[in-house]
């Protein structure tokens, strides 16, 4: 997507093809801040941290981790090392062991000295597939909300949860991508962003990428989703996912099912925006998802800017309160209306997602 007018990518290879240039996503909104990752190691923490995150803009980073890896040992032993190094980070988003296993079946049969250069290719097709798979997620969003328009002639109400944006992708993102084309397309829409505690993707990012494009939008807490839902001032949610099972059960950032759920109570189409290696054909059903568990201090702590726009962290609860931290939660396929894919508007149900991916192994 375009920063002050600059095509701009979530994450690129620097020119001496020696590191990686990532946004550093903890510092947004605040603070538009490049980083460059130049080891394995490097790579590693920026997922963990989160400098970057979002399903398929983790997969990308921990490919690019590989090709640093490589740039300091090429050997089989530093391969397997540099792949269980980038696995441990973050434990629900499938993109994540898709794309260590692409990189091990690339890199494994070639000979220690070609692992370099197939390490930095092969990262950047993941990078330049994703771009592709989101913008046909895009189209086909599109007809959804431009259907909508059609149909009721005024501004298109969408609510959003996280950030599914092109900060979570390497670009134009999934649950924001028909966004981005409806307004492109002069269609008009509105974005309800949900703030997203703890970690406040949707205030912070989602927010921070709409306000850049120029799309009109407005941050909600959380708890008034349900509120909007039964006033009817919203036509559609559309989400992203982490890691959606072969039987259409959807792993999301926590509160996704809790939107669900007041949508399907309220008649609201609930839609789920999930590209192709996000979809993990091995699990059966969502319940078998592993949930990241993040650090109390996520909840008890929060960052801002202050009067000065000095960044200050201030803590929210007794200092004596333990707390809670569970990063995602599984929305069961039931509620879901449909799945945004690469391919088409799916049925959130087994036999319509294997039709569409008819090349998925499945055990
Ligand atoms: C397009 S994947 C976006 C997905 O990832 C987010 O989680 P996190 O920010 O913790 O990586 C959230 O679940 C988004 O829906």
């Amino acid at each position: 997507m375009r920063i002050d007018g600059q095509p701009t990518r979530t994450i690129a290879p620097l020119e001496d093809g020696r590191g990686v240039r990532i946004i550093d996503q903890t510092l947004l909104p605040h603070r538009l801040e490049l980083r460059v990752l130049r080891s394995l190691e490097d790579a590693a923490e920026a997922i963990s941290a989160m400098r970057v995150r979002g399903a398929p803009l983790i997969g990308a980073t921990a490919a690019y981790g590989v090709a640093l890896a490589m740039q300091e040992d090429a050997s089989e032993t530093h391969l397997e090392i540099a792949c269980a190094r980038l696995l441990a980070t973050r434990p629900t988003a499938v993109n994540l062991p898709w794309a260590l296993e692409r990189m091990q079946r690339t890199l494994a049969p070639l000979a220690p000295t070609a692992r370099r250069e197939a390490a930095w290719q092969e990262a950047a097709a993941i990078c330049e597939e994703d771009v592709a798979l989101n913008a046909a997620i895009g189209r086909h969003g599109l007809t959804l909300i431009a259907a909508l328009h059609r149909k009721q002639g005024q501004p298109v109400q969408v609510m959003t949860h996280c950030n599914a944006g092109w900060l979570a992708t390497v670009d134009w993102g999934t649950a924001l991508a028909p966004v981005y084309m409806a307004h492109d397309a002069g269609i008009p829409v509105h974005v309800w962003v949900s703030e997203t505690r703890p970690r406040n993707q949707g205030a912070a990012l989602t927010a921070w990428e709409l306000a850049r494009h120029g799309v009109p939008h407005a941050v909600i807490a959380d708890n008034a989703a349900g509120h909007l839902m039964q006033r009817g001032d919203v036509d559609l949610v559309i989400v992203g996912a982490d890691r959606v099972a072969a039987n259409g059960d959807v792993a999301n950032k926590i509160g996704t099912y809790l939107k669900a759920l007041a949508a399907r109570d309220n008649g609201v189409p609930f839609y789920v925006a999930v590209p192709g290696p996000s979809i993990d054909w091995r699990l059966d059903e969502g319940r078998a998802i592993p949930i990241e568990v993040r650090a109390p201090r996520e909840v008890t702590h929060v960052t801002g800017v202050d009067a000065e726009d000095k960044l200050r962290e201030v803590r929210l609860t007794p200092a004596s309160s333990d707390a809670l931290n569970p990063a995602f939660d599984v929305t069961p396929a039931r509620l879901v209306t449909g799945l945004i894919t690469e391919r088409g508007v799916l049925v959130a149900q087994k036999a319509a997602l294997r039709q569409a991916y008819p090349e998925a192994e499945c055990p």
